[in-house]
């Protein structure tokens, strides 16, 4: 038993410390009042006149380098106002400061009494920017900076802030007039704004500063989890080499707080999942792990269980799913989606399924509060019943190395067009076989192969080709003869198997030597035949056609396991399986039958001939050897085989014997036929059949009385046209005599005649 989502999760839990080295969100604003002196009041967001004023009142922003500060438009491009000058009021304005410096405080990791104090108001033209630096304490107890970003559109100036080699990129631009961006950081971290390129950036800076005793916080430092985090990925990453690796693909670490769509981001994870995400994220880099955050999405469905509070506590007014409770679950699906990596970036990767031991830690799922659940009554035949749904942000982690093995759990709906793609890119690229790309192919193809789905439960009867021939078609082309013959081995001789595979698999073992081809297509045939008769007997006949004449009796051991699969021989499937099978025979696969055998071994098709021949039951002559024989002589290539010959001769011998039957339309309106019941009606029905002068016969009877009528006529085929009479009640069934046996016959005897010439000429 793998120890990996335990120990993560034990490791993960030491991280007690919430925060982070920065703080990023969004908050509401309601109306602020901003007034500049020399401006007055300034409209949020803020107006392209009022920026020109903003600027010519402010100044220069410096920076400070040692003791000195400068101004230097090669390091900062900034426009300043400072603190005496700017007043930021409104009914609303001071509870929204302080709960952007509480979410910047509990993002940080500090508790106890944290204020902001207004440092000054800077505006960023285009062409604004501020190199990378660390900002100089400018009271007691402050520990870090906060920016808020008033309502103004612009483009470009995102904030860069890094730490112990981590960086994030905060983007605190925000069209909506009724939101502020906000981002906080340690002072000690190096940051810088990129520059803006269009519009102007208007931001308000803050100290946050800290009162009471102790030390100034400072931004966590979680080197020596995320050491031993590094060592645990490592581990699992190298366990993945062994072949009896039973550790998940990969892990996923449900995050505590719920997200909106806007906050989905590395950037705005809160506290402890900050903290966590923190460390997985220089973890995962340093053991080559990918990282991502997504999405989990479960939903279950099952019977919901009477609850029996109605009327009782609980009002009449309760709801009616109030009634029920959640019982059993019978389904659960869990996928994720909506993938986020760590720079910010999103991936293409669509819904990928988790498997229940990828949890950290592996009871993570059991206590979850689902967001929606909705019950059905009972109805007629089907109990009451359940429906929820969760949805949790996830940090989700796989080695580098198995993106592929991840894909492949997604199943062949992702892995087969993914693959396609790949072969694609690899041949516009030239085509090498050394090439990385082919190494990418033949890796994701290894990895299907090894998730294929074994059992299908039935054989596949349609014709067209399936998942199976797409993946032998791409083997195909990246010429990867080993994979061909595992995935032939493997899959196909499993059972896994069509007819409308063989295009593929015939164009597949071309590529291998002969010998090896031969020796595929005994496997296949083996394991198969049995289900797949027809299948099978196609592709003896095309691969002995395709076949040089030299290596032809290379098919000699797939020739005996088709002719020992032969319906109606020793080999049958037994009884409980008898409903799996298709069609037992059918004329085109006796035809690929005596094709191939014939090719391969003349002896062996005399053999199935005789086979043939003494199980009439199964071969029928007109709706199984006629045609098939048919088929052989007009195809003018089998006349010569004597299989074929002796068959010939059998359908011969049975068309002659029919055709010198005496035909003749009936002399007078005696019909014969034999009906299945002798009831009142059936009697009278019989009289009428034998009686040679009638014609017509009218039963006006009850509706169940006629229909058992008819019923009967149509079970004896007896030669009657039957209506309906709708004049007076009950109706009556009119049945009048044709000549329809005898027309049966006389096309029969057409057919006959022209299969006669056809056959006997
Ligand atoms: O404009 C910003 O977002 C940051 C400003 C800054 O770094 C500073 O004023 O020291
Ligand atoms: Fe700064």
């Amino acid at each position: 038993m793998t120890t990996i989502p335990a120990d993560l999760a034990a490791l993960l839990a030491t991280i007690r410390r919430p925060g982070d080295f920065f703080a990023a969100g969004t908050s509401e604003l309601l109306a602020p009042l901003l007034e500049v002196e020399g401006v007055g009041p300034v409209a949020l967001p803020l107006l392209p006149a009022q920026a020109e004023q903003l600027a010519a009142v402010a100044e220069p922003a410096p920076y400070g380098r040692g003791a000195e500060t400068l101004i230097d438009p090669a390091v900062r491009r900034c426009r300043q106002v400072g603190p005496d000058r700017v007043r930021i009021s409104g009914r609303h304005w001071v509870r929204t400061l302080e709960t952007i410096v509480a979410r910047a405080a509990e993002g940080l990791g500090v508790d106890g009494p944290v204020s902001a104090e207004f440092y000054k108001l800077l505006l960023y033209e285009e062409g604004g920017f501020f190199l990378g630096h660390r900002d100089t304490e400018k009271t007691p107890g402050m520990f870090a900076t906060l920016v808020a970003a008033l309502p103004s559109s612009f483009v470009g100036g995102e904030l860069v802030v890094r730490h112990k080699g981590r960086e994030v990129r905060l983007d605190l631009r925000g069209d909506d007039p009724a939101e502020v961006a906000f981002a906080a950081f340690y002072a000690d971290c190096v940051h810088e704004v990129l520059p803006v390129t269009k519009g102007c950036r208007l931001i308000l800076v803050y100290n946050l500063v800290r009162h009471g005793r102790g030390r100034a916080p400072v931004p966590p430092d979680y080197a020596a989890e995320q050491a031993r985090v590094t060592a645990l990925l490592q581990r699992w990453k190298r366990g993945k080499r062994h072949r009896d690796d039973d550790t998940p693909e990969k892990l996923v670490y449900l995050l505590e707080h719920a997200y909106t769509p806007a906050e989905f981001g590395f950037a705005m994870l809160k506290g402890a999942d900050a903290a966590a995400a923190g460390v997985l994220t220089e973890a995962a880099r340093e053991a080559q792990c990918d990282l991502h955050l997504a999405l989990l999405t479960v939903e279950e469905s099952g019977a919901a269980e009477y609850a029996g509070n109605y009327g009782s506590r609980r009002g009449r007014w309760d709801s009616e799913e109030d009634d029920f409770e959640a019982g059993e679950v019978f389904d659960r699906s869990m996928t994720l989606s909506d993938w986020r990596r760590p720079d910010g970036g999103t991936t293409t990767l669509g819904g990928i399924p988790v498997e229940a031991e990828e949890f950290v830690p592996p009871d993570a799922c059991d206590e979850l509060e689902p967001d929606e659940e909705h019950f059905r009554e009972a109805t007629g035949n089907e109990g009451a019943s359940f429906e929820r749904t969760y949805r949790r942000a996830a940090l989700v982690l796989w080695p580098s190395d198995r993106l592929f093995a991840v894909l492949s759990q997604a199943g062949l709906r992702v892995t087969l067009p993914y693959l396609d793609d790949l072969v694609r890119r690899w041949a516009e690229d030239g085509g090498d076989r050394q090439s990385l790309l082919w190494r990418e192919a033949h890796d994701l193809a290894g990895h299907m192969l090894a998730q294929w789905p074994r059992r299908v439960g039935y054989p596949r009867s349609d014709e067209t080709p399936g998942d199976a021939a797409r993946m032998l078609d791409l083997l195909t082309r990246l010429a990867d003869t080993e994979l061909i013959e595992r995935f032939l081995a493997e899959i196909t001789a499993a059972g896994v198997y069509g007819k409308g595979d063989n295009t593929a698999i015939v164009a597949a073992i071309g590529s291998l030597p002969p010998p090896r081809a031969a020796a595929l297509v005994e496997r296949i045939v083996a394991g198969t035949a049995a289900t797949s008769f027809g299948a099978c007997a196609d592709l003896l006949a095309r691969t002995a056609a395709a076949l040089d004449q030299q290596h032809v009796s290379g098919l000699a051991g797939a020739a005996i396991r088709l002719a020992e699969a032969l319906p109606g021989g020793r080999d049958r499937v037994a009884p409980d399986e008898f409903w799996q099978r298709g069609p037992e025979v059918s004329p085109t696969a006796v035809v690929d039958l005596l094709t191939g055998l014939g090719a391969i071994d003349r002896a062996l098709a005399e053999r199935a001939v005789d086979h043939i021949l003494a199980r009439p039951k199964t071969y029928d002559l007109d709706a199984i050897l006629v045609p098939a024989v048919r088929t052989m002589i007009g195809s003018g290539r089998m006349q010569g085989a004597s299989s074929v010959q002796r068959l010939r001769a059998a359908c011969v011998a049975h068309l002659r014997l029919r055709a010198a039957e005496p035909l003749a339309p009936p002399a007078d309106w005696r019909r014969a036929a034999t009906l299945p019941c002798r009831c009142k009606n059936c009697t009278e029905l019989a009289r009428f059949l034998a009686d040679p002068e009638r014609q017509t016969w009218i039963l006006k009877a009850a509706e169940a009385d006629r229909s058992h009528v008819e019923d009967s006529i149509r079970r004896a085929q007896a030669d009657l046209d039957l209506t309906t009479d709708r004049r007076g009640r009950p109706y009556s069934l009119v049945c009048t005599k044709n000549q329809e046996s005898y027309e049966r016959r006389a096309r029969q005897r057409t057919q006959d005649l022209k299969d006669l010439a056809l056959l006997a000429g």
